[in-house]
């Protein structure tokens, strides 16, 4: 049995940063990885998904040249290979400049495969035990797989294998209209796919408000994505070469390529918790507290996989918090963390704190201000006057409670928010800053100008 101070399950996006802290701490640290250092957000999420988006925003700003003045003579074409071989690269470039660092840092010892819980000091991984005094989880998730009649008996893609094909789909059907399935349908309607979204919801993005919504519908009805909401009842089945996906209450839709986008679950059910006591909530997440302790004693969770976020930024301050609570005295917690996201579609959508649907359930005093990109002088200078600015205040107190930036530079702009709330700074203080012209930030006062004040 090897010994280490502190043994680490994950090499995702929070295990490595607590490896090389520790570490820089003088303790030893194993390092278990079953895959692919990087986890998720470089191998499968983020990173490919972002580079296949820039490459369908290529096309897409080709094909609108005309709109600039700016003429290509004849059509366009996708090399598929091609765009897929620039995510490959950058999936590859990430992944050898962690493992390189990992392999290069005194005390971590990368260790390969599947780790599993013996007691809740012990781990297996093939014929090795480790012991430590200190085991962090960082296992993250997959893809969840619904049971849909007739699934099993027709092929399809999920996030993981789409990124990939080599060959453009004829037609992609997606089920699902979360992060996953809305970025894919733009991206492959963009290299030039047929696309069909299926979303068992009324809306898309379903989290967000009826405007937003409605402004992604819109974004994506305009490219020509067709759009089945309120699908209930999803069955599928073989027609010939295609897919036939039928369901209650929308015309069947018969496509080349089936992508499912219906959420993720944690990779926590073969790492033999019950072996170690650890507890899960009924989806398989680890609970834990405010500092990430799971119910056993030196054990924690970090990342996807305890259910307290879902996104690369989530999982990397886990780390943070966990760092800074066992080597530097601090008392960071979970619930200090102030939710925000964007989603990539193009333009893209910003998000912060709460939508007004949660606001208003709060109880509390709601004013909301929306301006249209329409009226953004930066977004009309751009040719890119899609979508909407939104802001959700408390008027009693003047907090800032959440806000949305669809539109153009909209992952950007958001961070005027992001700072202001981590800060609590008051929107009648905020409404005096002097922004940047021409910039899509500098209709932010003028959307607080939009607040009704109760101060
Ligand atoms: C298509 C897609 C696009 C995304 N885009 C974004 C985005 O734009 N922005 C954003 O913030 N987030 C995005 N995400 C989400 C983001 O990728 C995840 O939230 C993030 O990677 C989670 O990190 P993690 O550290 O929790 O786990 P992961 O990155 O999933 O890492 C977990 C690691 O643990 C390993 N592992 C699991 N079990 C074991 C075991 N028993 N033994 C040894 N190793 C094990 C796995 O192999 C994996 O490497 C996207 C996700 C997807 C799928
Ligand atoms: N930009 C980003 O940050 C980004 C991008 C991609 C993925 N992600 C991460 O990946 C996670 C998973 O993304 P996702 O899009 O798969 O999940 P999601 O939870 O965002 O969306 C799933 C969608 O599928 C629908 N759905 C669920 N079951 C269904 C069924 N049986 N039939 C039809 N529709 C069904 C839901 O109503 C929902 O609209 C996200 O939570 C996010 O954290 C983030």
């Amino acid at each position: 049995m090897k010994t280490f101070d502190a043994i680490i399950i994950g090499a995702g996006q929070a295990g490595p940063s607590l490896a090389g802290r520790f570490a820089a701490a003088g303790m030893t640290v194993a390092l278990i990885e079953r895959k692919f250092v990087g986890g998720t957000c470089v191998n499968a999420g983020c990173m490919p998904t972002k580079t296949l988006v820039a490459s369908a925003r290529t096309a897409h700003v080709i094909r609108r040249g005309a709109d600039y003045g700016i003429h290509t003579d004849g059509g366009i074409s996708t090399d598929m290979a091609a765009v897929e071989k620039r995510a490959a690269t950058v999936i590859n470039n990430a992944r050898d400049s962690l493992t390189t660092w990992l392999k290069s840092t005194d005390g971590i010892s990368l260790i390969r495969g599947h780790a599993r819980f013996e007691n809740a000091k012990t781990i297996r991984v093939g014929e090795e035990t480790l012991t430590a005094p200190r085991i962090f989880l960082n296992v993250g998730a997959r893809p969840a797989i619904p049971p849909l009649p007739g699934l099993s008996d027709v092929e399809y893609l999920t996030s993981t294998s789409i990124i990939h094909l080599t060959a453009l789909p004829r037609h992609l059907a997606i089920i699902g209209a979360g992060y996953i399935g809305l970025e894919f349908a733009q991206m492959y309607r963009r290299f030039g796919t047929e696309v069909s979204i299926i979303e068992r919801g009324p809306r898309l993005a379903p989290r967000e408000d009826d405007d937003i919504c409605q402004a992604i519908a819109d974004v994506l009805r305009s490219e020509g994505i067709s759009i089945h909401t309120n699908a209930e009842d999803i069955k599928l089945s073989k027609s010939g070469e295609d897919i036939r996906i039928s369901t209650a209450g929308n015309p069947d839709v018969e496509a080349s390529h089936l992508l499912i986008a219906t959420g993720r679950r944690p990779n926590t059910d073969d790492l033999g918790l019950s072996e170690a006591g650890v507890a899960l909530d009924n989806k398989g997440y680890v609970i834990v507290d405010d500092h990430l302790s799971t119910n056993v004693d030196g054990i924690w969770a970090l990342g996807d996989c305890n259910g307290r976020g879902a996104f690369t930024h989530t999982s990397y301050n886990d780390f943070e918090i966990v760092a800074a609570n066992l080597l530097d005295g601090e008392d960071r917690k979970v619930s200090e963390r102030i939710p925000a996201y964007a989603l990539y579609i193009d333009p893209p959508l910003g998000r912060v704190g709460m939508t007004e649907r949660e606001a208003r359930a709060t109880g509390r005093s709601i004013s909301t201000s929306t301006i249209p990109m329409s009226q953004v002088g930066r977004a009309i200078e751009k040719g890119e006057t899609k979508g909407l600015m939104k802001v959700v205040a408390d008027i009693d107190n003047g907090q800032i409670l959440g806000a949305a930036i669809l539109g153009v530079e909209g992952d950007e702009a958001i961070h005027g928010f992001i700072d202001a709330m981590h800060a609590g700074t008051p929107y009648p203080v905020l409404k005096w800053a002097v922004p940047i012209h021409p910039t899509v930030s500098e209709l932010i006062p003028t959307l607080l100008g939009g607040l009704k004040s109760g101060q």
